[in-house]
């Protein structure tokens, strides 16, 4: 085996490394969003039964502030942060407006 052998197999044994550890963090953002979405439905559910409005723009404002500060201590691009955050709250704002219809047309009566 001559040495350029040996250095793409340390290489390659490097990168394998490196991607298992991706596909642990993957995983664990997968679940971690599974989860996440759990408690959003919940809160959809809670908004639809007692008429909430889907959307609370000051307590997504609070949010994106907490992980700006969050992303600038962990070294990651707040600016980034912030549009992953924006993504996700869009489509739990889809998700509320969703079960808020399905909760009118269910015919269900208003809480008083
Ligand atoms: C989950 C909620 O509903 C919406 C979604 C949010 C989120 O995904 O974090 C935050 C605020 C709301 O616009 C909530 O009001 O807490």
């Amino acid at each position: 085996m001559n040495s350029s052998t040996q250095l793409d197999e340390s290489v390659r044994a490097e990168l394998t490394a490196l991607r298992d550890s991706i596909d642990n963090i993957d995983a664990a953002v997968v679940h971690m969003l599974a989860e996440r979405f759990k408690c959003t439905q919940r809160v959809g559910r809670l908004k639809a039964e007692h008429n909430l409005p889907a959307a609370d723009p000051a307590r997504e404002a609070r949010q994106i502030a907490r992980l700006r500060q969050l992303a600038e201590s962990a070294k990651l691009d707040p600016a980034f942060a912030e549009k992953l955050l924006n993504f996700i709250i869009a489509e739990v704002i889809r998700h509320h407006e969703t079960i808020a219809n399905e909760h009118v047309n269910s015919g269900d009566p208003e809480p008083t």
